[in-house]
């Protein structure tokens, strides 16, 4: 790689030369960036059109999303459902589900997404669904837990996300540190050392992971 392709450089071209940040996406990052003490946790402009994008090639009719946060990916996943699809999205905090419900209540296909308040290792088995799709982001110290009790229910050929499986650069470290960063680390091996699933990362923003069931 030359000396002035950095990453830096690659993030903002990648800005650049896609498609334009939907308004009222743009309204729901301005909002966080704002008013959020935690507005990294987002996906963001890119990540979020790749998600949409591959929510359009897989055209769901169940997505499972581990984490709503502000709603900002959630919004984007739900742009492939089919035309009965619904998306099923969960946020343990109160205040949040509710930033995040004003924003789904906006948007033309709020009414797929259903929202579940509550820790995730509770909600998702009471959820009897067929699972095409899976995103992964919520806390990473539940990661291997999340995917253990989806995997049964993904069905044959069916997709698992898990966002931030760099941790900031951390769970690459041979000596990861913090809990996040070591949960994180583990994740990737578990995921890595499994033989039943298809797998490649994507180095997209903090790194993602995309997950074939066969
Ligand atoms: C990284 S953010 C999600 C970002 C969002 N998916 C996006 O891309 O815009 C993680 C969210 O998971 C929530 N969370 C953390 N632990 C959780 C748990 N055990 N169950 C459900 N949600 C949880 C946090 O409150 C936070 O809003």
């Amino acid at each position: 790689m030359s000396d002035n392709l950095n990453y830096e450089l690659l993030n903002q071209f990648a800005e650049v030369y896609s498609s334009k940040e939907d308004p009222l996406l743009a309204a729901v990052n301005d909002f966080t960036q704002k008013n959020h003490a935690e507005p990294h946790m987002l996906s963001g402009h890119v990540q979020g059109l790749l998600l949409k994008m591959f929510s359009l090639m897989i055209r769901p009719q169940r997505i499972l999303e581990i984490g709503t946060f502000t709603g900002y990916s959630a919004l984007c996943l739900a742009e492939g459902l089919t035309e009965d699809g619904c998306l099923h999205t969960i946020e343990s905090r109160e205040h949040t589900a509710a930033i995040a419900q004003n924003f789904f209540d906006q948007s033309p296909i709020g009414h797929k997404i259903k929202l579940h308040t509550g820790l995730a290792a509770d909600i998702i088995p009471q959820l009897d669904e067929t699972w095409d799709m899976v995103f992964i982001d919520a806390d990473k110290t539940g990661y291997i837990n999340y995917f253990e009790l989806v995997l049964p229910k993904v069905r044959k050929n069916g997709f698992i996300f898990a966002d931030n499986i760099f941790f900031h650069g951390e769970a690459l470290k041979e000596n990861a540190k913090g809990k996040s960063g070591k949960a994180v680390k583990e994740f990737n091996n578990y995921i890595n050392n499994r033989t039943d699933i298809e797998k490649v990362v994507l180095t997209v923003r903090d790194g993602l992971y995309l997950i074939r069931k066969r």
